[in-house]
């Protein structure tokens, strides 16, 4: 019997397939959507800052998650809007729900990476600013 998980060359071939899939999904999403195009200057914005605070490798965890918590919402706010698009072009109250509800996660994302970011990055942007921390 032939089974695809039988040949490491064919199990090599789909992971490739699915990573090319997956790049071009981020390609898509950098390429046609406004604010994710916002989102990644704002988290280049943040990685400047931490290099130039010096921030150490916890702080610098924490903010990568918060990045990446935001890109990961944008991407499925898109795949959503698409799907939606998809299934209904015309106004629809179910799609204006779905629509709505996923804008509101991409919101929760970015409130949520904005309080952690003053969190982390402000007492040092503090005392870098100010060189004090009273
Ligand atoms: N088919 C639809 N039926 C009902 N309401 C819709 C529909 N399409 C869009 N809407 C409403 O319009 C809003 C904006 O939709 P739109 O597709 O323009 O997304 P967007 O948030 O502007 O994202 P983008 O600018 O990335 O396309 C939705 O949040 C929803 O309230």
């Amino acid at each position: 019997m032939s089974d695809v998980a039988d040949s490491p060359r064919q199990w090599r071939s789909t992971l490739g397939q699915a990573f090319r899939a997956a790049l071009a999904g981020l390609a898509y999403a950098v390429a046609t959507q406004r604010n994710f195009r916002i989102h990644l200057v704002a988290a280049a914005i943040v990685c400047g800052l931490g290099i130039w605070l010096r921030i150490d490798s916890a702080d610098w965890a924490i903010l990568a998650l918060a990045i990446g918590l935001v890109w990961t919402a944008e991407m499925f706010n898109t795949a959503i809007e698409t799907a939606v698009d998809l299934a209904s072009p015309e106004y629809h109250r179910l799609a204006k729900i779905a629509k709505d509800c996923s804008a509101g996660g991409v919101l929760t994302a970015a409130v949520t990476a904005v309080i952690v970011g003053l969190i982390v990055l402000g007492p040092p942007l503090w005392i870098r600013l100010l060189g004090t921390s009273g």
